[in-house]
């Protein structure tokens, strides 16, 4: 992906500040970031943050997500469940660029009880930085997508 792809944002409350210093850090990067909060740390649930991330991106207004929560399943679960999403929990950097070359996961999550900030940002490096790769990968993906009905 290059400079000006548009990336949405979301997370519960589980750790707001971590979601806006990847929102800081994608947009030095030269991405257009679409922050779509929380703003404030009251309990919220996260199946309303996926899927408000996730169908930013199955409509194309933006073209990738990242999503956190604590652990980063829930809201992935939740984010998944929207047609046209592909969205990976990523603990380390080999899977965040896997998702990508293999998966072309249009979506990451993090769980921002299990990873640090430094962690958290080297994925989401990893991720953005990765192509998908297409050929037998492609052939995969598009079973995925047939599941979806
Ligand atoms: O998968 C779910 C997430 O980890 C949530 O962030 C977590 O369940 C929220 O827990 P709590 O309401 O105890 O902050």
């Amino acid at each position: 992906m290059t400079a000006k792809t548009r990336i949405v944002l979301s997370s519960d409350h589980a750790d707001i500040k971590l979601r806006q210093t990847i929102a800081a850090h994608v947009a030095e990067l030269g991405y257009e970031v679409e922050d779509i909060g929380p703003m404030t740390s009251e309990s919220t649930p996260y199946p309303k943050h996926g899927e408000e991330a996730a169908r930013r991106v199955a409509s194309g207004e933006c073209d990738l997500g990242i999503i956190v929560c604590g652990t980063g399943q829930g809201i992935m679960m939740a984010a998944n469940k929207v047609k046209g999403i592909r969205c990976g929990v990523c603990s380390d950097t080999f899977s965040a660029r896997m998702i990508r070359q293999h998966n072309n996961a249009n979506m990451l999550s993090m769980g921002a009880r299990v990873i640090g900030e430094g962690l958290a940002l080297d994925i989401v490096d990893a991720f953005l930085g990765a192509e998908f790769e297409g050929g037998r990968h492609a052939t995969r993906v598009d079973m995925i997508t047939a599941i979806e009905g």
